[in-house]
C-alpha cells in the first residue's frame, strides 16, 4: 500500500476491498474545496460582519470549514452548554450557537472586551437573543477554574497557544463525560510537521497533540479544517 506523500499527491493505494485504484489529482484543491464547503454563506451578513471586524483588528477567526466542523460537533452532542476560549470578534461563537439547542448557552471568554462588543452585537444581528450568550471578559486561566465541573457539552479553544495544555486540563475539569474539547490552529500554518527549528508555541502544540493522542481518556480526531481543528471526546 502506497500512501498520499507530504505534497498531496499520491498515486496507487490498496483499499480496504483489496482493489488497487489510482487516487488522482490535488489533495490541496480538495482541502480548500472542503474548507470552503460550510455553511457560510454570502446571505449570512452577521458572520460576514464579524469577519470584517475581525480583519480590521488583525485577528484570525474560524474558517468557514472549521465553523461547520463546530457548528456539527455542537448539534452531535445536542450542546445545552459550551464553553469558548478566544471569543473574537464572534465567527466561533454564531457557528456554535447555530448548531446548540435553542436554549443553549455559550460562555465566551476573552481578554478583549472590546472585541465581545462585536462579537456581542453580531449575535444581536443574527437573531439570537441576549441571554443565550454569556460574555466573560478577563484571561483564560484566571476564569476558566470559576466554571462549574462538568458542567459543559462542549469546549472549543483558541486563545493562547502557549497555554493550550492547561487548557486542556481545565476542559477535562469542565466536559461532562461524552463531551467535546476542540483546539483550533494546531497546525500553525504547516510548522507543527515542518522539521526545521520551531518556536515555543509550535513545540507545546506538538506536546498538546501527543498528550491527547495518549491521554486513556480522550478519543481524538484531527479535523484537516482552517489550520487545523483537534478534537477529542471525553470518554463517558
Ligand atoms: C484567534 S482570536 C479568536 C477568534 C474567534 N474564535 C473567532 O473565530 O472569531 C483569539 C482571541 O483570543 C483572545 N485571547 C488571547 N489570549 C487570551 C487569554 N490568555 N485569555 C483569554 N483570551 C485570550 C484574543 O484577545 C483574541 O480575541
Amino acid at each position: 500500500m502506497r500512501v498520499p506523500d507530504s505534497s498531496g499527491y499520491s498515486h496507487r493505494c490498496v483499499d480496504t476491498w483489496g482493489q488497487e485504484r489510482a487516487i488522482t489529482g490535488n489533495r490541496q484543491t480538495s482541502w480548500a474545496f472542503a474548507d470552503a464547503y460550510g455553511v457560510e454563506h454570502i446571505e449570512d451578513p452577521a458572520l460576514l460582519w464579524a469577519r470584517d471586524r475581525a480583519h480590521e483588528a488583525g485577528l484570525r477567526s474560524v474558517s468557514s470549514g472549521t465553523g461547520s466542523a463546530l457548528r456539527l460537533l455542537a448539534a452531535a452532542v445536542d450542546a445545552k452548554a459550551v464553553a469558548e476560549i478566544g471569543t473574537g470578534t464572534g465567527v466561533s461563537g454564531l457557528h456554535l450557537l447555530h448548531g446548540m439547542r435553542p436554549d443553549g448557552v455559550l460562555t465566551t471568554v476573552d481578554s478583549d472586551p472590546e472585541c465581545q462588543q462585536f462579537a456581542r452585537q453580531a449575535f444581536r444581528a443574527a437573531g439570537f437573543a441576549g441571554n443565550r450568550a454569556r460574555f466573560i471578559p478577563g484571561r483564560a486561566l484566571e476564569v476558566l477554574p470559576r466554571l462549574a465541573d462538568g458542567g459543559y457539552d462542549l469546549v472549543f479553544c483558541d486563545g493562547d497557544r502557549l497555554e493550550y495544555l492547561d487548557y486542556l486540563a481545565e476542559s477535562l475539569r469542565l466536559l461532562r463525560p461524552g463531551g467535546v474539547v476542540c483546539f483550533e490552529g494546531v497546525f500553525a500554518d504547516g510548522r507543527t510537521v515542518d522539521s526545521a527549528a520551531q518556536p515555543a508555541e509550535v513545540l507545546r502544540l506538538r506536546e498538546l497533540l501527543r498528550v491527547v493522542r495518549e491521554s486513556a481518556v480522550l478519543l481524538p480526531s484531527l479535523l484537516p479544517v482552517g489550520d487545523g481543528l483537534l478534537c477529542a471526546a471525553r470518554r463517558g
